[in-house]
């Protein structure tokens, strides 16, 4: 049986337990230090609140997400009224989408596997059901086998978490072309895309030469350490049918100017070298990992060419809520894998998952600690 103790948690309930612990290895979110451009910009902030407070907040909108998306080489975005809703997060955005596709009636979503829990739990929790598509499956292979039979919804979550996968241009358009001749709607969640320069060719050029009815969620939020100060975009075709801006409508009116004017002047100094930089900072720190580890004997790590700021270990024999609860006893936190594997979660006993947008110190002393534990047997 799969780790029966947190059988019913999902990540981030296990995540919330660590979030005081100054060893905090599991979420996602950015909590390395500020760069000092990126300091600049918070002894800015005052003068940031008065612009945020004198300007429309349309054109502040418009401004974040042209920063956000154009760092990210995504020039083909949807510039229409409600092309691109702001949202809290990109969870809120999730869960816009996942209201939406209930009215629609037709079969279950088809849902990448692994992924990170929440995404099936908003889903299910709509009252969808899900079917899994195997990475393999969605990434090489026939792409009628990556668009199962029947479904309303294709849910693909690129770069993948925590496997870091990426989904190539053609395959996107593959896709993208089975999904408009079966009038299947086709939903990327690229929250991580900021960290993979394999991600960064236009997905909106693609999805709009296809023709088919798409969504994308976009999240500012994993890749500075803004304290969360962050905000989640939902994109979507103008023929999407789906009713998303009257549901966010319902969630909320906007999100803070002020939120709008941090993400635009972060998105700007990445554009100026930033994010070059954050990317030579994660992979230092993913090998740093490895480094750490690698004398330990039944342990690989099976992304070798991620490139987002997680790394999942795999631990072997060993089971991952074992090794979890005894780095726990000293305070320090990594995430198990089971839940990922939300169609089977037994598969994700035996492995780890670290994450890498941290303080170096704290994440050497983290993983010298992970490596303590697994050479005691
Ligand atoms: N709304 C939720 N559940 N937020 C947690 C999520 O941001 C963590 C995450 O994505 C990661 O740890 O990989």
């Amino acid at each position: 049986p799969s780790t029966p103790l947190l059988r019913g948690v999902n990540l981030t309930e296990i995540e919330s337990l660590a979030l005081s612990s100054q060893l905090n290895m599991a979420d996602g979110h950015a909590r390395q230090e500020l760069t000092k451009a990126q300091r600049s910009i918070v002894d800015e902030l005052p003068d940031l609140f008065a612009k945020a407070a004198a300007q429309p907040v349309d054109d502040l909108e418009r401004e974040a997400h042209r920063a956000y998306l154009h760092l990210l080489h995504q020039h083909s975005y949807p510039t229409r009224p409600g092309g691109v809703l702001t949202c809290y997060s990109s969870s809120v955005a999730m869960e816009i989408l996942a209201r939406s596709l209930v009215p629609a009636g037709g079969g279950p979503v088809a849902l990448v596997h692994p992924t990170f829990d929440n995404i099936p739990d908003l889903l299910r929790g709509n009252g969808l059901r899900l079917l899994p598509v195997e990475e393999d499956v969605l990434h090489e292979g026939s792409v009628s086998a990556a668009v199962p039979e029947g479904v309303r919804c294709l849910f693909i979550t690129t770069p993948n978490n925590p496997t870091g996968r990426v989904l190539a241009e053609q395959r996107l358009a593959a896709i993208a072309a089975e999904c408009a001749a079966r009038d299947v709607v086709l939903a990327l969640d690229t929250s991580f895309r900021g960290f993979d320069t394999r991600s960064h060719y236009d997905h909106y050029a693609v999805l709009r030469d296809s023709g088919c009815r798409w969504v994308v969620i976009e999240d500012t939020g994993k890749l500075w350490a803004t304290l969360d100060l962050k905000v989640g975009l939902l994109a979507s075709s103008d023929h999407v049918g789906l009713p998303l801006a009257k549901i966010h409508s319902d969630i909320l009116l906007g999100v803070s100017p002020f939120v709008l004017v941090l993400v635009t002047r972060f998105a700007e100094d990445a554009a100026a070298g930033g994010l070059a930089d954050l990317h030579r900072f994660i992979a230092d720190n993913r090998a740093l990992v490895r480094a750490t580890l690698a004398d330990v004997p039944d342990l690989a790590f099976p992304d070798g060419d991620a490139r987002v700021s997680v790394e999942r270990v795999d631990l072997g024999e060993r089971r991952c809520l074992d090794v979890w609860t005894r780095l726990r006893q000293s305070g320090i936190y990594v995430l198990p894998c089971s839940q990922f594997h939300w169609a089977d979660p037994a598969r994700g006993d035996h492995s780890l998952r670290i994450a890498l947008a941290r303080v170096p110190g704290a994440l050497e002393a983290a993983v010298r600690a992970l490596r303590a534990v697994l050479l005691r047997p």
